[in-house]
């Protein structure tokens, strides 16, 4: 694998070489084939130009034979005479190519046959005319044969001509030069007999020469209208006058020049396209490799990172862990980590939608990280959970201090569609080394500081203690008891009497739950119910105080007993179970129980984690018949003019109030205002906690219209509710 990769600069490199290779091995090729084209019609050339030769060298050897042939006879008869007229005429027809033969004794010609149209020669000078004694004078010294030419005949055409020289009593000591026999040989004639001027038609150039036999300049006889062009060859003649030479080409320059640029473009184009995928080729694994470095830095970061948020994630948060730890043990600082979570972020996702909830979590990703400093790291760890890891502290002062903003900042009301959320967050807080060095650790112990930061109420941030531990412990088992309470039926509902101040009547019941604990007796619901919440039972458990509320209803108008309204206590983890509705319909159906005899108290504090879906509710069961109750009015935040917008029909003022009604005239002043207020709201008032005939008395003073407390009756079982014996209000 690795040997497949390649730098860019290294494919671009290799590439060049390959181009340039291809090129010159592309102009080698394109050489060595014309280089064997030159070759073959070299030998084509060669092969033209020697049968071409033969007939020529056939002909004219036999031509200029005559002249000696001539030569000869003038010997024989020792002179000539009569004879010569019979004698060139047979020969003439016998040899073809000769014009006319001659006989010039002592040089001078004297006779011609045929004579007709060569008179003009008759008495030439063979040996004086300067053109010609030169070769003249070799001919008689070496008596070998001479030829002159060409000439242009008086008759058209070309010849040349043949001197043989005659000696008379030749070889003797007598020997004489006698003359000169010539033969007037005609080259056209000649070149007839050969394919030379077919060829030059058919594009070959020809040269025909002979060599002057003294100067020896070249003397061409013949040759084609075209010169000759460089590929050429030649071959000799072997003539009794010597050597003459023919030399035939064939221009091949113009097919050579273009065979070679078009070897040479092709090359280049080959070498180019070659080299280009080449390139493209050795690039691929680099290719290949940007794209897994890419591909690997998107899945990265997909496996980094928070999709809907956008922050890291947990795991970018165990990777980046160690070396901030590292780093701070270096430079002798701590961190902390603040683990989060929404409260009751379930029941946005539930009633009004995940959509949404998704916008939320969205939001709230946002303000963290407008919140964080450059070296804090802020996570979601899944759903409503979050995270900040403090990369850069020194004390617990500053994280408390980042643990308030974060408080702060998700309190902030986030508007959406004209609608405005109140959310609230719990923070569970560990610092880093001191309440673990790794994640598991760091995160076990900040999600049980987080825990109790529920169990507290919520809305707050706590630090991990060693103690959590065992509370953890107790609360895991307390959760296992309730369940187990739950299967066997150990729980059991009272009804504590509610009444009119006015009148004394007893009109309902606020039904209270408790617990038949085998072992620790009668629990009261202060020990169970917070826990209930806290671990999640408490919508199981909230299902079967409705139940057997509704049931017990039921069961009194079997026994004929007068209606009453009884008033159920509502957790607000029910107020967002989206099916409670639902089930309210079911059991009242189910039981034939008329919805205006059950009343639902919700604390101010559970309508206000979600004011908006607390609302909507409220509103349904009203229109259902159901009355509403807000319990423990006074010790949260709410506002009176709050209560204006809710489908409140009853304010239960806390027992707080109540309790110091006679010795404290400010909780007088506001238990009076509340009253007032309510009753403008047309909102009715039930005071909780009456233990005295005072109590009683101010309350009844201040327009209050229903009380519950001590004074009347404890919460009672049913059994002595309905025998009305629980009564201990004496006056
Ligand atoms: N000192 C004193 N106390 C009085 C007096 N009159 C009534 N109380 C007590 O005050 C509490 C009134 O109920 P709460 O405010 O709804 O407060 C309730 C309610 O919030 C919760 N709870 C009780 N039953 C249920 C239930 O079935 N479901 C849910 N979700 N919560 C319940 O537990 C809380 C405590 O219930 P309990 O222990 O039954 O305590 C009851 C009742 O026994 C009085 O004159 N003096």
């Amino acid at each position: 694998m690795k040997k497949a990769e390649f730098r860019q600069p290294s494919a671009l490199f290799f590439s060049l070489i390959a181009f340039f290779a291809i090129t010159v091995f592309g102009g080698y090729w394109t050489q060595s084939n014309n280089e064997s084209i030159v070759s073959q019609h070299q030998s084509l050339l060669g092969g033209i130009s020697r049968t071409q030769a033969s007939v020529l060298e056939r002909r004219l050897s036999s031509a200029f034979t005559s002249a000696q042939i001539l030569a000869y006879e003038v010997e024989q008869n020792n002179g000539y005479g009569e004879w010569f007229s019979n004698y060139a005429d047979k020969l003439i027809k016998s040899i073809g190519g000769i014009e006319n033969l001659q006989l010039a004794p002592d040089g001078i010609i004297s006779d011609i046959y045929p004579l007709k149209g060569n008179e003009a020669a008759i008495g030439f000078d063979i040996i004086s005319t300067p053109r010609f004694k030169d070769e003249a004078m070799l001919s008689i010294k070496h008596h070998k044969m001479f030829v002159i030419g060409p000439v242009a005949l008086v008759q058209g055409g070309v010849a040349v001509i043949s001197r043989a020289p005659v000696f008379l009593n030749r070889g003797t000591q007598r020997e004489l030069f006698w003359g000169f026999a010539s033969a007037v040989i005609y080259l056209d004639n000649l070149l007839e007999a050969t394919q030379l001027k077919q060829l030059e038609q058919e594009g070959y150039q020809y040269s025909l020469s002979r060599k002057h036999a003294a100067t020896k300049e070249t003397i061409v006889l013949s040759s084609s209208i075209t010169p000759l062009s460089d590929i050429q060859v030649s071959t000799n003649l072997i003539l009794p006058v010597g050597t003459w030479t023919l030399r035939i080409s064939r221009a091949l320059d113009a097919q050579l020049k273009h065979r070679k640029i078009t070897g040479y473009v092709i090359s280049i184009t080959v070498a180019f396209l070659l080299s280009i995928a080449l390139y493209a080729i050795l690039i691929q694994p680099l290719k290949l490799r940007t794209l897994v470095k890419e591909k690997t830095a998107e899945l990265q970061e997909l496996a980094y990172k928070d999709p809907l948020t956008g922050l890291p994630n947990r795991r970018f948060l165990q990777d980046s862990l160690p070396k901030t730890l590292y780093d701070n043990q270096k430079r002798k600082r701590i961190s902390a980590f603040i683990y989060f979570d929404l409260d009751n972020f379930k029941r946005i996702n539930d009633t009004i939608g995940h959509d949404v909830g998704d916008q939320v979590l969205v939001i709230v990703g946002d303000r963290l990280n407008k919140l964080k400093h450059v070296s804090d790291l802020v996570v979601r760890l899944g759903g409503d959970e979050f995270g900040i890891l403090l990369g850069d502290i020194s004390n617990e002062k500053q994280a408390a201090k980042q643990a308030n903003q974060v408080l702060e900042s998700i309190r902030a009301p986030i508007k959406m569609d004209n609608k405005e959320y109140i959310l609230s967050t719990s923070l569970g807080i560990a610092m880093i080394p001191e309440h673990g060095y790794d994640l598991v650790t760091i995160m076990q112990n900040a999600d049980m500081a987080l825990y109790q930061a529920k169990l507290m109420g919520k809305n707050q941030y706590i630090f991990y203690t060693e103690t959590m531990k065992i509370s953890t412990h107790n609360l895991i088992k307390a959760e296992d008891d309730l369940s187990l309470a739950l299967q066997r039926n150990e729980f059991e509902m009272y009804y504590q009497p509610q009444f009119d101040l006015h009148t004394d009547h007893v009109f309902g019941a606020e039904a209270l739950i408790r617990w038949n604990h085998p072992e620790k007796g009668l629990v009261f619901p202060n020990d169970f119910i917070s826990l209930a919440e806290s671990t999640g039972k408490i919508v199981q458990l909230g299902y079967w105080v409705l139940e057997s509320s509704i049931a017990y209803l039921a069961k009194r108008k079997d026994e004929g007993r007068p209606d009453i309204l009884l008033h159920i206590n509502l957790a607000s983890e029910q107020l967002s179970d989206p099916h409670f509705v639902t089930l309210v319909k079911e059991l009242l159906e189910k039981y034939q129980v008329p919805a205006h005899l059950i009343g639902f108290e919700i604390t101010e504090t559970s309508i206000l984690e979600d004011i908006h879906l607390a609302r909507y509710l409220l509103q349904t069961l009203k229109e259902m018949g159901i009355c509403i109750a807000i319990d423990d009015f006074g010790t949260g935040y709410s506002s009176l003019s709050q209560l204006k917008n809710l489908p409140v029909d009853l304010l239960k003022i806390d027992r707080s109030f109540v309790m110091d009604l006679e010795n404290d005239p400010d909780d007088r002043k506001i238990v009076e205002a509340i009253i007032a207020m309510a009753h403008k709201l047309n909102i009715k008032v039930l005071a909780e906690g009456i233990e005295t005939r005072e109590q009683w008395k101010m309350l009844a003073e201040f327009q209050c219209d229903f009380g519950q407390g001590y004074y009347v009756s404890k919460a009672v079982t049913a059994d002595e509710f309905n025998q009305g014996t629980s009564v201990i209000h004496q006056d």
